[in-house]
């Protein structure tokens, strides 16, 4: 058997479907989907291994059945892939001056700085110690702009007080997310779109399945301070990250922000 010649353009397609397929996963990760996906991929690397072996009969059949899966993957597949559009559409890619700041070229937006994360986590602390149910999504690369239109505009230089004073319970602003953006509170009272992930513990009301909800369809990242136990969570990537003590929450919060 002879090896086909590797064209320097054949390794960029690879790259290029390995990083799709790590998209996908990653879209997939911890629902119901996953399994469906991973039984997509081994028909499909049978079906390319039949085929580069040239077994007629199984390629024929395997590639007859992932030619009419397409119309069964939209079927299957229609709420991840909603969820892949909206977070594709979410990015700087559309935007129109996103494109080259989302290749890391040139970036205007001013990162959620060290001492702002110091002011976010030692607010995160006392509302803990008070019970005060917080929920604070800090904006990564890609734009946050379809949630922060659901709750009300604002432009306050992060601070531990202003923190603890919007999610006061008599606040009239403490109800929902706020939208942290470089050193700003840049909206408060947002309303986030919340997880169907049935891997998310019982235990965990609206309020994280939220603050996961904003991670599986953004690159941000959210913090969710329980009102009923104090408890401090961190959510990246729709997963509860553990972390030792605040000292170690604002490191594991700087370093997501690096
Ligand atoms: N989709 C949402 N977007 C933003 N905030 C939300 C959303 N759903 C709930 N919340 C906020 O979470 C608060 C508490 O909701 P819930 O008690 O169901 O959450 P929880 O996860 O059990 O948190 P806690 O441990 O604080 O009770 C709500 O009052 C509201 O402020």
């Amino acid at each position: 058997m002879e090896l086909p010649d590797l064209r320097i353009l054949d390794v960029i397609d690879i790259l290029l479907v390995a990083a799709l397929t790590f998209y996908l996963y990653r879209l997939v990760k911890g629902t119901p989907a996953i399994n469906i996906f991973i039984g997509i991929v081994i028909i499909y690397i049978i079906y390319s291994i039949t085929e580069t072996l040239k077994m007629e009969l199984l390629s024929r059949a395997l590639g007859a059945f992932t030619g009419a899966g397409v119309f069964a993957l939209i079927v299957v597949f229609q709420q991840e892939i909603r969820k892949f559009l909206l977070m594709l559409g979410s990015t700087n890619f559309t935007s129109r001056k996103g494109f080259l700041k989302q290749l890391h070229f040139f970036k205007d937006d001013i990162d959620t700085d060290h001492t702002a994360v110091d002011q976010i986590v030692k607010a995160c602390g006392e509302m803990s110690n008070t019970f005060t149910g917080a929920l604070i999504v800090i904006k990564r690369d890609g734009s946050l702009d379809f949630v922060k239109n659901t709750g009300d505009e604002q432009d306050i230089v992060v601070n531990t007080s202003i923190i603890k004073s919007i999610f006061f319970k008599n606040s009239p602003l403490h109800d929902g997310a706020m939208i942290i953006e470089g050193n700003r509170i840049t909206a408060t009272r947002v309303i986030l779109p919340v997880s169907d992930n049935r891997s998310i513990p019982q235990r965990f009301g609206l309020r994280h399945r939220a603050a996961v909800g904003v991670t599986e369809r953004s690159n941000a990242i959210a913090i969710a301070v329980s009102e009923e136990t104090g408890q401090i969570s961190l959510i990246n990537n729709a997963e509860f990250e553990t972390f030792e003590n605040l000292e170690d929450l604002s490191v594991r919060i700087k370093k997501h922000l690096e």
